[in-house]
């Protein structure tokens, strides 16, 4: 069979090791909807969920996920860790249903030895009686050789005669576990391919850990040597420094070994995203495929490669995984980079208006912030001194803190020409600002949209004096929206990038409309809808 004929299954871990990250607990109801997300949009082979007898909230997960993959015959491709301890885990697993047991046989010599003080004959013993045991309950079994990697290299025969003794026993996969991430590809190369030439009737699975960084170069090499799956975990979580990455392995398996996989790549970002939400652990931005930042050229060179006919094409095209190309605006940023953000915002400038917004926004990333789309407009209408965003001006603030008693929030506002006061209070400054804000917005028969992310941070150096930037993802009708706010105090940069946010949206509201219906040459015009920014 040629190499590109050949399908190599992904079992994901993400729920059983990736559950085994340093401060990661899913709750039953992540796990059901993370176990859906991996069968049913991402499309992976296999899962596995829990570990054995860990808790009464683990076997309610399993009894759900189970159910649930009963409903669509999946029920097969759901798995938990189980352990040799006398038909226990066996009969936890049965109990909430499983229909599948990876039971975790010790692959080295020195861990049976040192750990269960126990020779081969007498483990293989204790394995086969817990096989028999779980399939007179009706689980199908495969086989977890724990740290095969040191046990093949210290003694080879005790893992051959563990397989061998095993091998009438109908276990499924043979799961080949490089424990403690200490494999080179060389070696998994090497050592699986022993394992699959030496035991042909046998399926081999490669279980990869990232200790040195190598755990998806590992899966390549293991995929070449025969082994029929791979395990992962989305955004490489699991023990210590992780399994290897579900989006990194699928798109080295396709495009660098050509073999076929299952995964729909178009869904690897939102389940990055979602497993960020439920297991608190953000990713790198520059995370390989559904990092924030890998889809985005910031050197204004290769923005103009791009605006010239796609110059820089790479197989890793965003729209792939459903993401877009974002041009970065800083100090690297030229004219290309700037003309990108403005077709985004559908911005049309004078060649001469063009130089001096880049010319402000390369001034603005020399002081080293970072700018986003959604600031140009701002600096468009700073440079160009524009009246457009400028609906909503905060006038006057005075917050005051104190323990043990609410925040309060004293404000004026200007909408438009009119001035407005209003007292807030709340659960910390911002909160009382908003809850005062909002009284003002909702004179105007408005509501403030839904805020969907936070994030606050001062430049690397950590100075108490330094300025705050703060972050603030907004979830509005028309979608995510992400505005900035900068200042020393970190309470008035989240306050600014709320105006901010009202100012975009208010000018969404009242004047891209009236623009469109100029530019259709109407007349009359269609009412402006009163402006409802998102649902409270
Ligand atoms: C628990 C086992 C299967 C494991 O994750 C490993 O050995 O890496």
């Amino acid at each position: 069979m040629s190499e590109a004929a050949r399908y190599v299954r992904i079992m994901d871990t993400t729920l059983r090791d990736g559950e085994q990250t340093q401060g990661v607990s899913f709750s039953p109801d992540e796990k059901v909807n993370l176990a859906k997300t991996l069968l049913e949009q991402v499309c992976v082979d296999r899962i596995e969920v829990a570990s054995a007898r860990v808790s009464s909230g683990e076997a309610s997960a399993v009894s759900q996920i189970v159910a649930w993959a009963e409903e669509r015959n999946l029920a097969e491709r759901v798995e938990i860790l189980g352990f040799v301890d006398g038909g226990r885990s066996v009969d936890w697993i049965a109990g909430a249903g499983g229909r599948v047991i990876n039971l975790l046989a010790k692959g080295s010599e020195k861990h049976c030895r040192g750990q269960l003080g126990k020779t081969l004959e007498q483990h293989l013993a204790d394995v086969r009686e817990t096989v028999a045991h779980a399939q007179a309950r009706g689980l199908a079994v495969n086989l977890y050789l724990e740290d095969w990697s040191n046990g093949y290299r210290d003694n080879p025969d005790y893992v051959f005669g563990l397989v061998e003794g095993l091998a009438d026993t109908g276990i499924g996969h043979y799961m080949l576990p490089d424990t403690l991430g200490v494999m080179t590809p060389e070696r998994v190369f090497a050592a699986v391919s022993d394992m699959v030439q030496r035991f042909p009737g046998l399926q081999f699975d490669f279980h990869p850990h990232n200790d040195y960084g190598l755990a998806t170069a590992n899966v390549l090499a293991a995929a070449q040597a025969g082994a029929a799956a791979v395990h992962c975990t989305i955004n490489c979580l699991g023990e210590r420094a992780g399994n290897a990455s579900l989006a990194e392995v699928a798109v080295n398996l396709r495009d660098q070994l050509g073999v076929e996989i299952g995964i729909d790549e178009s869904h690897l970002a939102r389940a990055s995203e979602l497993v960020e939400y439920f297991s608190g652990k953000r990713i790198a931005d520059n995370a390989p495929i559904v990092g924030a930042d890998v889809f985005t050229q910031t050197a204004g060179i290769h923005a103009d490669g791009d605006k010239k006919g796609s110059l820089y094409h790479s197989r890793l095209s965003p729209e792939r995984f459903a993401r877009r190309r974002k041009y970065a605006l800083g100090k690297l940023a030229g004219k290309a980079s700037l003309a990108k953000n403005l077709e985004r915002l559908d911005i049309e400038l004078s060649e001469e208006n063009q130089r001096k917004v880049l010319q402000r926004v390369v001034e603005l990333g020399d002081s080293k912030k970072t700018i986003t789309t959604e600031d140009l407009p701002f600096i468009i209408a700073e440079v160009l001194e524009s009246k457009d965003y400028d609906h909503v001006e905060l006038l006057a603030c005075n917050l005051s803190s104190s323990l043990g008693l609410d925040s309060t929030a004293s404000i004026k506002v200007r909408v438009g020409e009119q001035a407005h006061t209003a007292v807030g209070s709340g659960n910390g400054g911002y909160d009382a600002f908003t809850s005062a804000l909002a009284k003002v917005v909702k004179k105007q028969g408005l509501v403030l949209p839904q805020l969907t992310d936070f994030e606050v941070r001062i430049p690397k150096g950590g100075r108490t004096d330094a300025l705050t930037e703060c972050s603030i993802t907004w979830q509005t009708d028309e979608g995510e929206l992400r505005t900035r706010g900068v200042h020393a105090n970190q309470v008035f940069a989240a306050v600014g990038a709320t105006v901010r946010m009202l100012n975009i949206l208010m000018h969404r509201r009242l004047v891209e409309p009236k623009e469109a219906t100029s530019a259709s040459a109407s007349t009359s015009g269609p009412e402006l809808e009163p402006m409802r920014v998102a649902a409270s």
